[in-house]
């Protein structure tokens, strides 16, 4: 993976990028052969050819986003491995947040972009001057999910021009437009270009080829076959409209590029490499947690179903149990330790759920996020920032629930005690969550794979099966389990040491010594699985981040 420390590579006095013989295989086939090409600054290059004929697999190479199997890929003669955070690579669809208006979109993009000690004016001067460029100043304060499919792109577009790359990399950004917004998409990469920028674009659309100064034709099986001026290209094909060099590309005798395997290399010295900071850690982290605690808020409906959620599963748990199971000496402390079970049960399901889509549904926005130097830590720990606090009101609303109906003995600082365990619990379950988030490819595979991390936690806690009667081997997994110290940290403060008597332990297995060990030790345990899980997310996320590079 590129590093990703406090420093980036950048220049003063961009060349543009080069690309020499690259070939890219995937899956035992080759899909990109020994392709060379360059986007020299101040030109707007396009990269046709027909579906699947490998644009996209040579932009996410120039973009550094792949690494090739063979060939290199240069930023002002830098290797791409060095410079891919200098490159504006928007991949086909949208890569913001939708809650967000444009303006908190580009300025969220701006303060993970630009150096550290970058101030607050200036991010906001960059913002205003990208939204003057896109021409989308009058939809600044439109949410990004009302904006039409064009003024979308616009706007992906500018979330990597708030940074300032030298070279801008699209694909497809016209796809789905009508001809006159593709005519507009096509005016503005015009600009952009001529504001001096060197930007490729990989397109279907061909009315607007005029403008470009160069085609790069790609023919299928990923062979790039023509690199020149539209009217040179129509010229090499023998066709009088772009459209038919697509049905030229199919026929045999179709121009090749052997004899020139290589275009002309960039003019000018490469420029030494001057080394800016990074934003640092703790500004990417305010940024990353403003932004998500915005995302979360905005989405009200699944707020409302999370959040709703943990009063109900309260009430149902103390509905269901005899009245008074906390002070009810005809009832047995079974009742105690079945409650305490299904209060904990309530606690680690809300933080599991709340949490395994969290990280894998933006999973597209945090991979180019990292490309471009945001620290995969920063992420994770904007994740904590705003998950804890919004589990601990669940959890909270989870038992007062409860507790009106089963109010507990040793009154507020009984229930405080209580509290403190099921919030440890509820984060423990908060970071499982995350790293099953950090670990599957898509939301659905997070939401199915709930069970599994929540029924060990069912099975192993010590209540369905008391743990005193689980031999040595499963007692050693049990004490891997957060339920397990969580229940014993619950039945701590609700007495069940005590009023376990060792007659009753010896028939039923549920044992005073089990309720025994001090709070402080038990939620110490919990603190220790929620930082150890955090630490298994991070590595996960930065393997899945590495192997994707
Ligand atoms: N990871 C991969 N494993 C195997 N094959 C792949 C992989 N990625 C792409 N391909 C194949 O490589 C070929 C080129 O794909 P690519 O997406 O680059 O084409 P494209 O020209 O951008 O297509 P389109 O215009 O439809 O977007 C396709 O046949 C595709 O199936």
């Amino acid at each position: 993976m590129a590093s990703v420390e406090e420093t980036t590579t950048r220049t003063a006095g961009a060349r543009g990028l080069e690309a020499r013989a690259v070939t890219v295989t995937a899956g035992g086939q080759t899909i990109l052969r020994g392709t060379s090409i360059t986007v020299p600054v101040g030109k707007l290059v396009a990269l046709i050819g027909p579906s699947g004929s490998g644009k996209s697999t040579l932009l996410r190479a120039l973009a550094g986003v792949t690494v090739p199997t063979a060939g290199s890929v240069d930023l002002d003669g830098h290797s791409i491995r060095l410079r891919s955070t200098d490159v504006g690579y928007v991949p086909f669809g949208t890569l913001l947040h939708p809650e967000l208006t444009v303006r908190e979109a580009l300025r969220y993009a701006a303060e993970l972009r630009l150096p550290a000690g970058t101030t607050a004016t200036e991010l906001d001067e960059r913002v205003d001057e990208v939204l003057a460029q896109l021409q989308m100043t009058d939809r600044a304060d439109h949410r990004v999910a009302t904006l039409s499919d064009g003024q979308k792109r616009r706007a992906s577009c500018g979330a990597e021009l708030v940074g300032r790359p030298p070279v801008l990399l699209l694909d497809e950004p016209a796809t789905g437009l009508d001809a006159v917004l593709e005519a507009r998409m096509m005016r503005l990469l015009r600009r952009l270009a001529d504001e001096g920028r060197g930007v490729l674009v990989a397109t279907h659309a061909t009315s607007s080829l005029g403008l470009c100064d160069q085609v790069a034709v790609m023919a299928p099986g990923g062979e790039l076959r023509f690199v020149g001026t539209p009217q040179e290209m129509l010229t090499r094909f023998g066709v009088s409209s772009y459209d038919e060099v697509y049905e030229a590309l199919d026929l045999e005798g179709a121009p090749a590029m052997e004899d020139e395997p290589f275009p002309d290399a960039l003019p000018g010295p490469p420029p030494a490499m001057e080394r800016k900071p990074f934003p640092p850690l703790g500004r990417q982290t305010t940024a990353l947690a403003a932004r998500y605690a915005t995302c979360t808020w905005r989405d009200r409906r699944s707020l409302a179903i999370l959040v709703g959620q943990a009063p109900i599963i309260g009430l149902g748990i103390g509905l269901a149990m005899p009245p008074n199971v906390f002070d009810n000496p005809t009832l047995g402390p079974y009742y105690k330790v079945t409650m305490c079970f299904l209060l904990l049960v309530g606690a680690i399901w809300l933080g599991i759920i709340t949490a395994c889509r969290e990280i894998v549904k933006e999973r597209a926005i945090v991979d180019r996020e990292v490309a471009v130097g945001v620290r995969f830590d920063a992420y994770l720990l904007a994740k904590c920032a705003v998950l804890f606090p919004m589990v601990a009101g669940q959890v909270t609303l989870l038992l007062v629930a409860a507790m009106l109906l089963q109010p507990i003995a040793g009154g507020p600082a009984g229930f405080g005690q209580l509290l403190v365990v099921c919030v440890a619990a509820g984060w423990a379950a908060v970071a499982m969550g995350l790293w099953l988030s950090a670990a599957v490819q898509k939301p659905d595979q997070a939401t199915s794979s709930v069970p599994l991390l929540l029924i060990p936690q069912l099975l192993f806690a010590g209540a369905v099966i008391p743990y005193a009667t689980m031999v040595a081997p499963v007692k050693a997994v049990a004490n891997l389990m957060i339920s397990r110290w969580a229940l014993t940290g619950m039945g701590n403060s609700v007495g069940l040491d005590g009023s376990l008597s060792n007659d009753f332990g010896a028939v039923t297995g549920f044992e005073p010594d089990f309720y025994a060990t001090p709070m402080v030790v038990t939620v110490g345990i919990l603190v220790a699985g929620t930082l150890l899980m955090l630490s298994a997310t991070g590595m996960t996320l930065d393997r899945r981040l590495s192997a994707a590079r």
